[in-house]
């Protein structure tokens, strides 16, 4: 990896940490409150710097296993959240009583999918991080397991931290996790070798990333290479790391993979919409309208739609669909389902006035 990238981890003002339930958790004491404090003392040290740091933990399934006296993690949601509901608690306490040893405030912020996904709501959730970091505090992010239902959960907090890095312009993100980096294949297999650095799509071609190892984890390796796309995508640097290397990754030491920026910041409106957005319906073109859409950027009119499914209305996410079936773009949609199928095929002039605003605008609208 090019000192280029370690160095702009090094010294990025803000910084996004996200550790693993896997990291946190011994089977079966439940939390592993020595490994917990090893990462606050690297926390600490990059916080008291005079840097920020927004802490993504896991670990609240986990650690409400043993209290409640669980063997395994359990598969009902009701029992999922009971566990959640007992064991944030148990995370945040520790996590308080930790950052104190520092001189340290902790502030939890628990987040569902809506939270992020809807505009009004994210503008809440920035507000309230960018205040307790202002305030010098250290903020605990963690999903909202307690009332997320199976639509809403994030299902992992990768992505859910690579959003938070996005809505918070953060310069890097460091995934900690119980694996020392992205291997090309199950790191429990011999052979597998560590990937140092991925500065594209190219370099993760025939890597197999697959599902936790440890029984605590939901992503597995699978979803940290999404968060990591997710957030290169939006010119975030991205470390992934043994949560016991957290400070030589934060530091910018040679440990891990290391995820070089793919592209630029996107508005946060059109990031949502391409990662965090479920599509409530679909749109297929002709070929005229895919090449319009997709090479020269332009808006979708109503001429170029030949299909309309889905049930949505004005406003809601939708997959942009070419004549084969396949989703080439996401954009809001300026029309409820049911007003689209008499305007299919037909040109914006010959439509009445109400009808000739497009069916989705170009600023509205999201390659995938
Ligand atoms: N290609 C791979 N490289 C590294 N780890 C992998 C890979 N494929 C699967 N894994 C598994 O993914 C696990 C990390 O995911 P997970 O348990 O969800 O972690 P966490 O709890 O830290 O989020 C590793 O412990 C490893 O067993
Ligand atoms: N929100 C859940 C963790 C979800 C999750 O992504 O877990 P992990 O794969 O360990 O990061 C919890 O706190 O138990």
């Amino acid at each position: 990896m090019t000192s280029v990238a370690r160095v702009a981890v090094a010294h990025a003002d803000r910084m996004v940490v996200k550790v693993g339930s896997s990291s946190l958790t011994d089977k079966p004491t439940g939390l592993a409150t020595d490994r917990l404090d090893a990462l606050v003392e690297a926390i600490s040290a990059r916080r008291l710097s005079g840097r920020q740091v927004v802490l993504v933990s896991s670990g609240a399934i986990a650690a409400g296993l043993a209290p409640l006296r669980l063997r395994r993690r359990p598969r009902d949601l009701a029992t999922q959240q009971a566990a959640a509901s007992v064991g944030q608690s148990l995370l945040v306490h520790a996590y308080a009583l930790s950052f104190a040893r520092y001189g340290l405030t902790v502030g939890q912020v628990l987040l569902t999918a809506e939270d992020l996904i809807r505009r009004s709501h994210y503008r809440n959730a920035q507000r309230n991080l960018e205040r307790l970091l202002d305030l010098g505090v250290v903020p605990i992010v963690n999903e909202n397991d307690a009332v997320a239902t199976a639509e809403i959960r994030f299902g992992d907090n990768d992505r859910l931290a690579a959003l938070v890095a996005h809505v918070l312009h953060a310069d890097a993100l460091v995934l900690l996790s119980d694996v020392d980096g992205l291997y090309d294949g199950d790191p429990r297999r011999p052979g597998a070798q560590l990937v140092p650095q991925v500065a594209g799509a190219d370099d993760l071609a025939g890597v197999q990333a697959g599902r936790s190892g440890s029984g605590v984890g939901t992503g597995g390796m699978a979803s940290k290479v999404d968060a990591a796309t997710v957030a290169t995508s939006a010119g975030v640097h991205v470390v992934l790391a043994s949560a016991p290397n957290a400070a030589a990754a934060m530091a910018g030491a040679q440990v891990g993979t290391w995820f070089t920026p793919t592209g630029r910041r996107l508005p946060t409106r059109l990031l949502w919409l391409k990662h965090a957005s479920t599509p409530h319906g679909r749109l297929t073109l002709d070929a005229g309208a895919v090449a319009a859409v997709v090479e020269r950027r332009l808006s979708l009119l109503s001429v170029g739609v030949t299909a309309v499914e889905g049930e949505f209305e004005a406003g809601d996410p939708v997959d942009v669909c070419d004549p084969a079936g396949h989703a080439v773009a996401r954009g809001l949609v300026a029309y409820a389902a049911d007003e689209l199928p008499p305007l299919l095929g037909r040109a914006t002039h010959d439509l009445s006035d109400r009808y000739r605003r497009e069916v989705i605008h170009r600023d509205d609208l999201v390659l995938l």
